[in-house]
């Protein structure tokens, strides 16, 4: 047998799905090993010469970031888009003043209450152009000791012609950078365009703020993937996945409305639901959120819990949500303690949970804010935030279904099926005091 030459980087291993895992301090080091990456190792020299690249994200520590690439790397240029928002202008502003070679671009928050959530990197080397989609902020904490999910693309060649993919990602990714309207992003659309995107197998799920009607209508949000359902899901005789069930995890939640039906189910569901054919069923909605004992017994213990910022205001006025809630366990990953800033959705084919019709990792929490809400008679979609993500539909791995069994199988973050909470469950809510245990490290949460 022929021993490879080069050895085969993490990322090239992580083939045909490239979904990685962030590594996590603390466990053992084989499980970092499978479909786990570091920061560093994503920045690594061994993807090849850097010439510039831009981080998109909504939290910046800019000293750990600058850490994180190689040394000969950390004078390239480099572009930071975050959140237009006076106290982060500021803070970013003074992070990134001792560093020229680093450019700032504000994202535009035009509608109230929206935030700049999308985590991406744009990595130009001299061999071409990788995408990175995930879901860490660009802090320590993010990529120490939780479970947080990586989209890496090929690194896609410089080209004279406009190679797309067959999922349309080019078109979708410049779409996306347009909403911006930022002059510093022009380098980046130009260097898009100029690179072959033919070897990109997954779908962009987005959202920017706005009010998106007529032809924008399904451009982003939750009609985004309500429309990429139903054009990508062909499946014969699909009529046979009109009940399978459909999973949400996250590690927020918004303000839903008084029952499941004001939103949840009624238009998110919707779209979660759509096969080719659309049916009237409606398939079973789990949703996974972590309990207070799931943060308690974290390896950061209740510190964890901060990352989790659903408040009590929101936890109170639906407490309806409960029943459809499941607890964080990914035992098979060895990341049942690592607590999850990862968001992903997936549908199973049935409550088995042996195949996966499609899976989605994706910044958006379970909000209005991330997802849109419709308005004016279901015209328009008013979206507050920006987002990202990629859909895996088996189409484009030229499979009816991600079967688990099959090798490789689609690296699911968590167990399968999910664990419904016990009566003795409680979903975390991070402005609520927790004194009657302590948690892994002997401390208690008091967040007065
Ligand atoms: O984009 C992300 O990943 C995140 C976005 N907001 C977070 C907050 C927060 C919640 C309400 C108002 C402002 C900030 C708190 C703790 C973690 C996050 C977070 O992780």
């Amino acid at each position: 047998v022929s021993k490879r030459l080069t050895p085969v980087n993490k990322i090239d291993q992580s083939e045909p799905y490239r979904f990685l895992l962030s590594t996590v301090h603390g466990i053992q080091d084989n499980y970092n090993q499978q479909n786990a990456i570091s920061l560093k190792e994503i920045l690594s020299v061994e993807h090849g010469q850097l010439i510039r690249s831009a981080q998109f994200n909504y939290m910046f520590d800019i000293e750990f970031l600058l850490e994180q690439y190689p040394l000969e790397f950390r004078l390239k240029p480099l572009l930071i888009v975050h959140g237009d928002s006076r106290h982060d202008n500021q803070s970013i502003k003074n992070q990134c003043s001792p560093y020229p070679q680093i450019e700032i671009c504000p994202a535009r928050l035009d509608i109230p209450f929206g935030t700049h959530h999308t985590k991406m990197m744009f990595l130009l080397y001299e061999t071409g152009l990788r995408i990175v989609i995930h879901t860490a902020n660009l802090i320590l904490q993010d990529w120490r000791q939780k479970t947080q999910g990586i989209w890496i693309s090929p690194i896609c060649p410089k080209t004279n012609d406009d190679r797309e993919s067959k999922t349309n990602f080019k078109k979708d990714l410049l779409e996306y950078i347009e909403r911006y309207r930022a002059r510093q992003l022009q380098f980046w659309q130009k260097t898009i365009n100029e690179h072959d995107f033919s070897s990109i197998n997954v779908h962009l799920i987005s959202s920017t703020p706005g009010r998106h009607t007529g032809p924008d209508l399904n451009k982003f949000g939750h009609l985004k993937l309500r429309q990429t359902l139903k054009n990508y899901l062909n499946l014969d005789k699909d009529e046979q996945y009109n009940s399978s069930p459909i999973i949400g995890q996250f590690s927020s939640i918004g303000s839903l409305g008084p029952n499941a039906n004001s939103w949840l189910t009624k238009e998110f569901l919707t779209s979660l639901k759509q096969l080719s054919s659309s049916s009237l069923e409606s398939p079973e909605l789990k949703l996974i959120y972590p309990t207070v004992e799931n943060v308690r017994t974290s390896l950061e213990g209740y510190m964890a819990g901060g990352s989790l910022p659903y408040n009590m205001q929101n936890a109170m006025r639906q407490t309806w949500l409960v029943n459809y809630l499941h607890r964080w366990k990914a035992d098979h990953r060895h990341r049942s303690q690592a607590s999850p800033h990862i968001k992903t959705y997936l549908r199973a084919t049935n409550d088995q949970f042996k195949d996966i019709l499609w899976f989605l990792v994706t910044s958006a929490n379970l909000s209005k804010a991330a997802w849109g809400v419709l308005e004016k008679n279901n015209t328009q979609l008013m979206i507050r935030s920006y987002e990202i993500g990629v859909l895996y539909t088996p189409k484009q791995f030229s499979k009816a279904t991600f079967s688990l069994p099959d090798s490789p199988s689609f690296p699911i973050p968590y167990d399968l099926p999910p664990v419904k909470y016990q009566t003795s469950d409680k979903p975390w809510i991070v402005d609520v005091a927790y004194k009657d245990k302590p948690d892994s490290h002997g401390n208690m949460w008091d967040p007065s």
